[in-house]
């Protein structure tokens, strides 16, 4: 039985006389502790399947299922990380984190909570910048700490809605070997958002792409059968990698390909109207 689990919806924006359907007859199923990255276009709906799976947004048919039970209101069970940090701008490092703990470990004892908090900053390499405020740290950095401090609330599920889009190409890379670093050592369920095939094929089990919209669905599914620790300096000669990055990249062209023969037959024939010139002019008595 899939453990996260959007069975058969149809999910959609706005009133029924000017509705955008955002997905039809969509489906995806995770198993427990796999890292599944799920990779679209813009405007596809990515962060709205996030939403669906967060609990944050009921479909309009069809189940969104944790663990066999319909997922429920938003909640430390699904943690979600999204592209702009959603900090506290006013807490420092150490007080984004303690305040996460606070809410879902309110029995926690102060000195554990000390210990437990720093464990999580020093999982993510921000130790030394526990008193900074947000503002005073670099995107990455940032990323780091809305990562930690969803960790730190253990959820089952992790959600990643383009958590590395905005960063530059280094750190993206150094985040996501670290995010796959602490994956392996804490294994979740993971879902992650990008619309980077080389950031899908390097940290995945599994990716799935999403069709372009509108009345999207997931796709034709690429399973990522490459050992791991992955080492990037030795997978760019790796034929295995080679070729599945080629595939998943062949399938996201014909998709746009398709969507946009689509999008082209769509569009209305306009009847052939001439203008009206004016004829004599006509008294009437
Ligand atoms: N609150 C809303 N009301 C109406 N339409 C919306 C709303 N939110 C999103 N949409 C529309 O739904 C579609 C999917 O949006 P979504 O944000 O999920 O796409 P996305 O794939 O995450 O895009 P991007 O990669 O550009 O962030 C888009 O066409 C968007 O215009």
């Amino acid at each position: 039985m899939a453990y996260l689990e959007l069975d058969n919806v149809d999910f959609g924006f706005g009133p029924p006389s000017n509705r955008y359907e955002v997905f039809e007859g969509a489906s995806l199923s995770v198993e427990q502790n796999e890292f599944v990255a799920v990779i679209g276009f813009s405007g596809s709906g990515k962060s709205t399947l996030i939403s669906l799976l967060a609990g944050l947004e009921k479909p309009d048919r069809g189940a969104v299922r944790l663990n066999g039970k319909p997922v429920g209101e938003p909640g430390p069970d699904k943690g979600v990380v999204f592209q702009n940090y959603s900090l506290l701008p006013w807490l420092s490092v150490y007080g984004n984190i303690e305040l996460a703990v606070k809410q879902v470990f309110s029995k926690m004892g102060r000195g554990e909570r000390r210990d437990y908090i720093q464990h999580y900053i020093d999982m993510v390499s921000l130790t030394g910048s526990e008193w900074k405020l947000p503002g005073e740290l670099s995107g990455g950095m940032r990323q780091r700490l809305s990562l930690a401090r969803t960790l730190a609330i253990k959820p089952e599920v992790l959600l990643l809605d383009e958590p590395l889009s905005a960063l530059d190409a280094l750190t993206r890379s150094q985040l996501q070997d670290e995010i796959i670093r602490i994956w392996e050592v804490d294994r979740r369920t993971v879902v992650m958002i990008t619309n980077d095939v080389d950031e899908a094929v390097i940290m995945a089990d599994r990716i799935v792409p999403l069709t372009p919209g509108p009345a999207a669905r997931l796709g034709k599914e690429f399973k990522v059968c490459l050992d791991r620790p992955r080492d990037r300096a030795t997978l760019n000669f790796n034929p295995a990698f080679k070729q599945l990055r080629n595939d998943v990249t062949r399938y996201m062209v014909s998709l746009d390909q398709d969507a946009r023969r689509l999008a082209t037959a769509r569009e209305l024939p306009l009847p052939d109207i001439k203008p009206v010139t004016p004829g004599p002019r006509v008294s009437i008595a």
